[in-house]
């Protein structure tokens, strides 16, 4: 085996170190608004709203010019393509909406989920063909990071090895692409929370679904201060019948994180995989609380958890942008006490903030 390597220039690991460090400072995280277009009508749907190219721009131009307050707690935004296209009404880019604010830009670079041949129902991600070329638009276009999601699922006899091995090395072969064209990888092996199984089993799958990542992760000499990851947090089974407290979980996520993340990697940025938003403030917070070692930021970076609430006090009505607004500031500044272990839980009350966001087989 050859010990060859080469890491990217001391300058290009000294941007992407900044803007990794940067995404993750105290207090702060990011609002994954990059729901892809299939992903975006099912949101809107929900709402009654009719999945136009013109409801997607109204919807998320709401959300960035939102009050620049919204900045003490969002640090980054993961676009989906189209958005970044996309203009305000009165001219400006959305992009720059987020830049006047202080938000990082970010885009999710990968092309969906695709069924893994021969597997029992387990998928890959695809995406990588044009990615560096992509990667160096992005850039130029102002994104600073990226998002790559892979799925894995738990079932009797998943995730395999053929699952856990292809989507490790999709996400390093990702990773490493970003990075040669100085943006910074968010890493997303999401295990989802489909199942029956209990706490001690979701923990040990992560585990062994992180092992395998940071395995390729070195294989591909990524460079791991310029990264993220964006795990899901350690849960039960959406279908588990034993329950389980958030320290409960703060514990076995923090362990399962202990066990298999580098210290040297700067934040971990959760995913919310359809928690409530209550519960997912409440759970970050009980990460931050546990009394162990943690030498990684972690934050948030939410879809559904940030967004439910917001979702449904707009209703696609324009005189409603004000109270959709103060919901995505109320939420945001709610995980990023979370994020600092120092929310307290109920303390913060949406228009939705309970109501389960659970999407059966979240693998589109
Ligand atoms: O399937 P898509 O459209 O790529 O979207 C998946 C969504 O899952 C996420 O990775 C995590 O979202 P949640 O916090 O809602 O679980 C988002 O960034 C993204 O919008």
């Amino acid at each position: 085996m050859s010990t060859y390597f080469q890491y990217p220039t001391p300058e290009v690991q000294e941007e992407l170190k900044k803007i990794a460090q940067a995404i993750v400072a105290p207090g702060k995280g990011i609002l994954a608004a990059d729901e892809s277009t299939g992903t975006m009508g099912k949101r809107l749907q929900d709402i009654g709203v009719e999945n136009t190219e013109e409801n997607r721009r109204k919807y998320r131009q709401m959300l960035f010019s939102t009050d620049p307050a919204v900045s003490e707690n969002i640090s980054g935004v993961i676009l989906f393509h189209e958005t970044l296209y996309q203009k305000a009404d009165d001219g400006t880019p959305l992009v720059s909406l987020l830049e006047k604010r202080g938000i990082i830009p970010g885009i999710k670079v990968d092309k969906g989920v695709v069924p893994l041949f021969g597997s029992e129902d387990e998928c890959t991600t695809q995406g990588l063909d044009d990615l560096a070329q992509r990667c160096a638009q992005y850039k130029k276009d102002g994104c600073h990071f990226a998002k790559w999601r892979c799925v894995l699922k738990i079932a009797r006899n998943t995730p395999s090895y053929q699952a856990i091995m292809e989507n490790a090395n999709v996400l390093a072969r990702y990773a490493s692409i970003c990075q040669s064209q100085r943006i910074v990888p968010i890493v997303e092996p999401e295990v989802l929370p489909d199942g029956e199984h209990d706490l001690d089993r979701a923990q040990k799958v992560t585990e062994i679904v992180l092992a395998a990542v940071y395995k390729a992760l070195s294989d591909h000499h990524v460079y791991l201060e310029g990264t993220l990851l964006k795990p899901n947090m350690v849960t039960a089974g959406q279908s588990c019948k034993k329950t389980y407290t958030p320290m409960d979980i703060g514990r076995a996520t923090v362990t399962a994180l202990l066990r298999t993340v580098p210290a040297a990697v700067p934040g971990i940025t959760f995913l919310s995989g359809g928690q409530s938003e209550e519960e997912a403030s409440v759970n970050l917070n009980a990460i931050n609380s546990v009394d162990m070692k943690k030498p990684w930021a972690l934050t948030f970076s939410y879809g559904r958890a940030l967004q439910a609430s917001v979702l449904r006090a707009w209703g696609g009505k324009p005189e409603n942008v004000p109270v959709g607004q103060q919901e995505l500031l109320k939420r945001a500044k709610a995980n990023g006490q979370a994020s600092q272990g120092k929310y307290v839980a109920g303390s913060v009350t949406g228009v939705g903030a309970e109501a389960g966001l659970f999407v059966a087989n979240h693998a589109y």
